[in-house]
């Protein structure tokens, strides 16, 4: 099962760096193992701002909520989730 999730960063003004740095350190690492076992396909930075939009890849609802639910950055961040299928006029063979 594939989602869009567009994720924004809002981490508050007042928190020190160094705790602020730890987080990001935190969230990289975890994104990067996601990436490596195949559920998080792609991690792209939205231009001009503190977002990105990636695309999961997950057997299950359950378990795209307990990916993000675990993001270090979540208590940080508004997400938006959207459901994707295949468009029927798609030239990738391998889109699912
Ligand atoms: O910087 C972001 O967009 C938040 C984030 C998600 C995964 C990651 O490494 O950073």
């Amino acid at each position: 099962m594939l989602f869009k999730v567009e994720m924004t960063v809002k981490i508050p003004h007042d928190m020190p760096e160094e705790i602020a740095a730890d987080i990001k350190a935190r969230e990289k690492a975890y994104a990067q193992k996601l990436q490596a076992q195949g559920q998080w396909l792609h991690l792209w930075r939205v231009a001009g701002s503190y977002a990105n939009v990636s695309i999961f890849d997950v057997q299950s609802n359950e378990e795209l909520q307990e990916i993000i639910s675990q993001l270090p950055l979540f208590p940080y961040m508004e997400i938006s989730v959207a459901p994707l299928c295949r468009h029927p006029s798609s030239i990738h063979e391998d889109d699912r």
